[in-house]
């Protein structure tokens, strides 16, 4: 299938893990407490998280702090394994607006103990995610403006620039490591304006004049 037409379900079988970008926008480290990085800060959500729009999003058991983080996914369209700054852009198949859905409690406990963020982050639906936007529909995804409404109301709101680390940047670090494959998902990280997210509540996240998506908490 062409890269650069991908349907969501295409991407979402495809799709053998979904790098997640933590800390990547100053306001938002800064809100929760914490230092901003030098270096990409990476973790893992596997494909059990996708959630497409239709389906509720759902806390884990025994969540009592369930946050929402919108954020910029890049879809990757070949095999990436070492791939300099210079030519990572032609590794990107497309784009879509995710959550990364937090058990905030959870990754505050594993913060303290120092223990792995996983069920923080990975829990079944933790990635609720939009439609497909082929990579020929943004010309620069970092001049976009990326946005979380809960309930009607303004939550998140940033512009794409305000990255720390731009999307050449992260390609670049995380294939030194590890093999992106077709259909993977780099989310790029969240912007200010996380908060505690209740059942009943409607969440609508999207990039302004491309793509929106509605998901109901359940
Ligand atoms: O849990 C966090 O705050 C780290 C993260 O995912 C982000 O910054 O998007
Ligand atoms: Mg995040």
């Amino acid at each position: 299938m062409a890269a650069d037409n991908m349907s969501l379900s295409a991407f979402r079988q495809l799709a053998t893990k979904i790098v997640c970008v933590g800390r990547n926008y100053k306001e938002h480290a800064l809100e929760l407490g914490n230092a901003i990085p030098k270096k990409p800060m990476l973790f893992l959500k596997s494909p059990n998280a996708f959630l497409a729009e239709g389906e509720p999003i759902v806390a884990p058991p025994g969540c009592q702090n369930l946050h929402q983080e919108v954020e910029l996914a890049v879809v990757i369209s070949k095999t990436a394994k070492n791939v300099s700054k210079s030519d990572a852009m032609s590794y990107v198949g497309g784009y879509t607006v995710a959550l990364d859905m937090t058990a905030r409690d959870f990754q505050d406990e594993a913060k303290k103990s120092g223990a792995p963020w996983f069920l923080a982050k990975s829990f079944d639906g933790s990635c609720p995610i939009a439609n497909f936007i082929p990579k020929s529909e943004i010309s620069d995804p970092h001049n976009e403006e990326l946005y979380c409404i809960i309930n009607g109301k303004d939550q998140q709101r940033s512009r794409t620039d305000l990255m720390i680390f731009d999307i050449p940047t992260l390609i670049e670090y995380t294939t030194q490591f590890v093999t992106l494959q077709p259909g993977d998902l780099i989310l790029t990280g969240t912007p200010a304006g996380v908060t505690k997210i209740v059942p009943g509540d409607v969440i609508e996240i999207g990039l302004t004049g491309k793509i929106n998506a509605k998901f109901r908490v359940q």
